[in-house]
């Protein structure tokens, strides 16, 4: 089965003012909704990162895939490679780490392989949680992602989930998605105020939610000394602490003293981290997530990794739409070391999906597709809409910090902060 044509489309979609280390989400997220077609008449679907620079790569990269075969993973990898000519993607929005030529190429690779991983699911009419080696759960638990945030964008209408700026305000966002979803564990975004404020909410938290798994995300801002405070002080109190420290050696400092697992989608975000993390023992845990650590079958490689030198897995999300939520699901789903509940800011995205049948959480859970392939169709309407919001939003890269500056032109980005 060959490629014959891939399309490629940008689209904006609503987002809340989320506030987190670097600044606050713009009022549109931006992805790439990918189309992959073939010679025999199927088609996949792949979801990505929607920046510029991004962008403009998975168009260079595309022309090249042309005529391949659906299942010659390695060489479309290696062909991507070729196109991409040695080029280093950015991280602008500052919330993982450095890109290397090797990371980047895995970014990209990501969207064309879950699409081939859809249209060879539909050619054997079998979910793609089965060509991953088979369920090992029906539904994939998430967790409850609470973010400090405004009431509404500056000059807008208060949101539906309004403010959140102190521990009752985290408390209570933290209700209405437990009632609305179900959630059975939950993980707070810091990084916003001062540790010991982010501190009395997850203490707050533990007391509204006695049996809730609870976990905090400073996103590096923390130096390791006032990571080692705050880990004394979060002691019992939560399963893991992710990103509190900058870096490896950072991580490690504070890991060597640690109470608790100490979790990463910021130091270890590419294979050629794993050895030096290893061998300082930086975390414990790392997020894994195929968007960057190259698509579904990487994914998979990382999880035998961290089942070889007993690290933890979890699963990291920025805002994303639905095609992204089948392939992450799946992913879960066929994953039998991946224990803890996955990170999603799905429920942020109340406006709209591209998929024809949005998913809902039942018991804070995504019940696995069963139907071929990803199991989620396109809603041509839907995207078409999406796109249109796209060319007419005026943004092309995610901008938390120049966001923040607009309403705020003293803030400054700094890490560690504190
Ligand atoms: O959406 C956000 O603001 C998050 O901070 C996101 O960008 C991070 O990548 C992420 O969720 C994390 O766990 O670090
Ligand atoms: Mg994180």
């Amino acid at each position: 089965m060959k490629i014959t044509d891939i399309t490629i489309t940008p689209v904006a979609f609503r987002d809340p003012p989320l506030l987190n280390s670097v600044g606050v989400h713009e009022p549109w997220a931006l992805r790439t909704i990918v189309e992959v077609h073939t010679d025999e008449g199927i088609s996949g679907l792949g979801e990505s990162y929607g920046d510029l620079g991004h962008l403009t790569r998975m168009r260079t990269a595309a022309p090249a895939l042309v005529g391949l075969d659906v299942h010659a993973l390695n060489e479309m990898h290696s062909r991507i490679a070729t196109a991409l000519g040695g080029e280093a993607g950015s991280d602008r929005h500052g919330l993982t780490g450095p890109l290397t030529v090797e990371s980047t190429v895995d970014r990209v690779f990501s969207p064309f392989e879950v699409a081939c991983w859809d249209i060879r699911g539909k050619a054997l009419g079998r979910p793609v949680s089965d060509l991953l080696g088979g369920a090992v759960r029906d539904a994939v638990p998430y967790s409850a992602y609470l973010f400090y945030k405004w009431a509404g964008h500056p000059g807008a209408e208060p949101d539906e989930f309004g403010e959140a700026l102190d521990p009752a305000g985290i408390v209570a966002q933290a209700r209405v998605l437990v009632e609305r979803h179900g959630f059975g564990s939950i993980k707070l975004k810091g990084g916003v105020y001062p540790p010991e404020q982010e501190i009395e909410a997850i203490r707050a938290l533990r007391e509204a939610f006695p049996d809730h798994p609870l976990r905090l995300d400073p996103n590096a801002a923390w130096t390791p000394e006032t990571s080692l405070k705050v880990a004394e002080e979060l002691d019992g109190v939560v399963e893991y602490l992710e990103d509190p420290a900058p870096g490896i050696d950072g991580m490690a400092q504070v890991a060597a003293r640690a109470p608790m697992p100490l979790a990463t989608n910021m130091c270890v975000i590419a294979f050629e981290h794993i050895a030096r993390s290893v061998e300082v023992g930086a975390v414990q845990v790392i997020l894994s997530d195929h968007h960057y650590w190259g698509g579904l079958s990487r994914s998979k490689e990382l999880a035998g990794i961290c089942r070889t030198f007993g690290i933890g897995l979890s699963m990291h999300s920025n805002s994303h739409l639905g095609i992204s939520l089948a392939a992450m699901t799946h992913l879960a789903a066929s994953t039998p070391n991946l224990n803890y509940a996955c990170d999603t800011h799905y429920p942020w995205n109340v406006a709209d999906d591209v998929i024809t049948t949005p998913f809902t959480f039942v018991d804070g859970a995504v019940p696995v597709p069963t139907a071929p392939g990803l199991g989620v169709e396109l809603d041509r309407d839907a995207l078409a809409r999406l796109a249109e919001n796209y060319r007419t939003c005026g943004l092309v890269q995610r901008d938390d910090t120049g966001y923040m500056q607009k309403h705020d032109p003293s803030y400054e980005r700094k890490r560690p902060r504190w």
